[in-house]
């Protein structure tokens, strides 16, 4: 018989700054899109990173996945990356890529989708959902049905 597979969340904090700015956009395009967030100084906010992963429970340990592992994987790839750094000079939003939470979301998926298998010898854990929230009031995910699609057309 198959192992139960149950989904494990945890949530985690990164400090940063940025701009939203799109070059293809005039002055006046920008500031009509932004508004406020396209003042030159930028802003900063306290991101929440939520990862979930999906994959069978070890009947040895009882868990899905070695929370430490991930916790080394997260810090290492996303959180020292990212945590207090001015998004906008991150090589990835350099260019037409805006630093808004749904890209942010697109890159650390892109990051978290090629490292997370290798966490167990199975291979089975899978990034089910990833949330981030900007501020009280903003969140995005990326989950279910869109990560799997984005999946497969990233591995054609
Ligand atoms: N679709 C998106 N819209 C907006 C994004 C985004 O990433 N995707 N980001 C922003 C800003 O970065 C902005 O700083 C958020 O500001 P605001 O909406 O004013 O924030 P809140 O009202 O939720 O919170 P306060 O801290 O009370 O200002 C805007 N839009
Ligand atoms: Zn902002």
């Amino acid at each position: 018989m198959s192992k139960p597979i149950a989904h494990f969340s945890r949530r985690y904090r990164f400090s940063a700054s940025h701009r939203l700015h799109a070059p293809a956009l005039s002055d006046e395009q920008n500031r009509e899109t932004y508004g406020k967030c396209n003042n030159p100084h930028g802003h900063g906010h306290n991101y929440w990173l939520e990862v979930t992963v999906a994959g069978p429970i070890d009947p040895q340990t009882g868990f899905v996945v070695d929370l430490p592992k991930l916790d080394a994987l997260v810090q290492a790839d996303v959180l020292n990356r990212f945590d207090h750094t001015h998004l906008n000079q991150d090589p990835t939003f350099s260019g037409d890529f805006v630093p808004s939470t749904e890209n942010l979301a697109l890159e650390v998926e892109r990051i978290l989708r090629r490292d997370i298998p290798g966490l167990t010898s199975h291979e089975d854990l899978r990034l089910v959902n990833l949330r981030i929230e900007e501020t009280r009031n903003n969140s995005f995910d990326l989950s279910g049905a869109d990560l799997e699609s984005m999946h497969r057309e990233a591995s054609r």
